[in-house]
């Protein structure tokens, strides 16, 4: 029998968000966006667009000077800071700054996120090493961070932030530093988490992590949403085809 397919729920909500920085950089101007559960959305536009500070948004490292962002069901307006934890089990980040610690190992880096949700220490051991093998890093395990490379950092920031398989990540510019081969492996991780429903927001400005990929691709320009491609989202993680057109907003 035919049955028709769930509807996807949304799990990140914008409404009518703006972020103006001190004194007067209007870095996003009445932003309203959702994302659904399982969804892969990309972030374009050219730099000081505002898609760093979207991402910051929510993940509440910035908050907004006016309007509503609720993700994973929290409303970030709201969230009292004791419960700010409960948040960050919930997205992943990785960010430009990486934010690793210099002196400690490639694998203490990625196993501080596992252990502040109180995860077996086999587990952690298993989970770093499938990761680093996933990003071509195994032999630097006991390495300490501050002597790696800039692309290898940013691997192991990308490790870190999904080591838990938190139900979203933020990943800023995440092939920024990467050659082909090292970004065709970050993302087949990315691909690898959507199939086990991980919903995924990525800023970049490579055309090709998103082209002819049938995800939705939303480009900023000047802090508001210049277009949109909209496309399938039956399928959550295999390409599909484009569905609707581009819209152009009324700006
Ligand atoms: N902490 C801050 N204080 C003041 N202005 C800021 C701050 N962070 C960002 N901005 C400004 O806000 C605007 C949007 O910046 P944002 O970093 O979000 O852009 P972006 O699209 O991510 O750029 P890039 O591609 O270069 O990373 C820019 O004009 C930037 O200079």
């Amino acid at each position: 029998m035919h049955q028709t397919p769930p509807t996807p729920s949304t799990i990140v909500d914008l409404v009518k968000v703006s972020k103006t920085y001190h004194p007067d950089t209007q870095a996003l101007v009445d932003i309203s966006l959702n994302v659904c559960q399982g969804e892969i959305l990309f972030l374009t536009g050219v730099s000081g667009a505002g898609k760093t500070t979207l991402l910051r948004l929510i993940s509440h490292i910035e908050r907004p000077t006016k309007g509503m962002i609720e993700v994973a069901g929290i409303d970030l307006g709201k969230l009292p800071r004791n419960k700010i934890h409960l948040l960050r089990r919930k997205v992943g980040t990785a960010y430009q700054d990486f934010k690793l610690l210099s002196d400690r190992t490639v694998a203490d880096n990625i196993a501080i996120a596992m252990e502040v949700i109180y995860r077996p220490s086999s587990h952690i051991e298993q989970r770093t090493r499938t990761l680093l093998d996933q990003l071509d890093l195994a032999t630097k395990y006991n390495t300490r961070a501050g002597d790696l490379s800039r692309g290898e950092q940013q691997r192991v920031a990308i490790a870190r932030a999904v080591a838990n398989n938190p139900e979203i990540v933020l990943a800023d510019e995440p092939t920024g530093n990467l050659d082909a081969e090292t970004t065709a492996r970050v993302m087949e991780l990315f691909y690898q988490l959507n199939r086990q429903g991980t919903t995924l927001l990525i800023a970049t400005h490579d055309r090709s992590l998103f082209a002819d990929t049938g995800h939705r691709v939303i480009e900023l320009r000047s802090g508001k949403i210049k277009s949109t491609v909209n496309r399938s989202l039956k399928n959550i993680s295999e390409p599909t085809e484009e569905v609707h057109t581009v819209q152009e907003s009324e700006q």
